[in-house]
């Protein structure tokens, strides 16, 4: 960084510099006039770590290292005539950000007791400053609230599952125990269904994998739609999903598990096409919350009247 001399010797007008707009009085250049103005060639950082300074490019441009919401570094720049530091020179902590020339810049330094000294000479210049400070601080926050809904975003991809669009396992997992603790809590039922699709093996070596993934969807539409928005839907393993009813006793799970077995019976998989494919059909093992389970004793209760449905000959609902 070469000192090339100071503003009130160079070429520049203090109309040009957006902080001192509405500020081009006697008393504001007088202020100026010793603050020094530096060269950085292009590609030169900018070192200045031991104190705060307020930096205003004269010609040429800086670029300031900042990053998106997506993470990603990105390069923003200064132009003439805009300024970078207001910040550290107010909280006096130096500016820790990657500053470089993008060409041959020129730049105005002006250090806080002078900078200071101009704010008390002139309004405008403390309202230019502020007005600065709030755009900064919006920028800042539309750049955090866009980083939290990213990551809301990415939260919820993780608990779903990819193929079928239910709740995977990582979600049971965090969920059914809070669920089961609550049910307890409260003193209200909660009724589970576990669905595995029947022959789904034979299914998927007659129609390929492609089509059985699709039939897998359809089976998980079905779920969906078949249940009320304060049930949830899983997809537990391969061909296997559950359907969890919090404030449902058992006698009214059933109601929902045939209306489940009965859509499942009707579902068309690829309605397209020219040869309608078999239609899939689930068997289902139903299990209340009993006194004294916990979520896993809820499950294994589930699994055990899915597996009698399975012995029964299939398509049909166990408790
Ligand atoms: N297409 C597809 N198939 C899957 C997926 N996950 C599991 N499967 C298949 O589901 C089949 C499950 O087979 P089995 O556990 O033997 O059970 P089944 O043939 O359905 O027979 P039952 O359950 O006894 O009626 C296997 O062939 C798996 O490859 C998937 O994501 N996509």
């Amino acid at each position: 960084m070469e000192r090339l001399g100071t503003f009130g010797a160079s070429r520049y007008t203090i109309s040009d510099l957006q902080l001192f707009r509405d500020a081009d009085t006697p008393a504001v250049a007088d202020g100026l006039a010793s603050c020094p103005v530096v060269r950085l060639p292009q590609g030169d950082q900018l070192q200045d770590s031991v104190r705060a300074r307020l930096y205003i490019v004269l010609a040429g441009a800086l670029g300031v290292a900042a990053e998106t919401a997506m993470g990603e570094a990105t390069i923003d720049r200064i132009a003439p005539g805009e300024s970078v530091g207001e910040q550290s020179v107010l909280d006096e902590a130096a500016n820790l950000t990657t500053m470089t020339a993008l060409e041959d810049t020129e730049l105005l330094v002006i250090d806080p007791d002078a900078l200071w000294n101009l704010v008390e000479q002139n309004n405008a210049v403390a309202r230019n400053l502020l007005r600065l400070l709030s755009f900064r601080i919006r920028a800042a926050n539309a750049l955090l609230r866009r980083r939290q809904k990213l990551g809301e975003f990415y939260r919820q991809l993780s608990l779903n599952d990819g193929l079928t669009g239910l709740y995977n396992r990582a979600w049971l997992a965090d969920m059914l125990p809070k669920l089961v603790a609550r049910a307890r809590h409260d003193g209200t039922p909660l009724s589970l269904v576990m669905i595995d699709l029947d022959h789904f093996k034979r299914f998927n070596d007659s129609h390929g994998h492609i089509t059985g993934d699709h039939a897998l969807g359809t089976a998980a539409e079905v779920v969906r739609a078949a249940l009320r928005p304060s049930d949830f839907a899983v997809r537990y393993g391969g061909e296997e999903m559950m359907a969890i009813l919090p404030n449902t006793a058992l006698p009214a799970a059933l109601i929902v598990a045939e209306r489940l077995c009965q859509n499942m019976r009707e579902a068309v998989v690829f309605p397209d096409m020219r040869f309608p494919l078999p239609h899939v059909t689930g068997s289902f093992g139903l299990a209340s919350l009993a006194p004294g389970q916990d979520e896993n004793a809820l499950i294994a209760a589930a699994d055990a009247a899915l597996y009698r449905a399975k012995a029964a000959g299939r398509d049909r609902i166990c408790t």
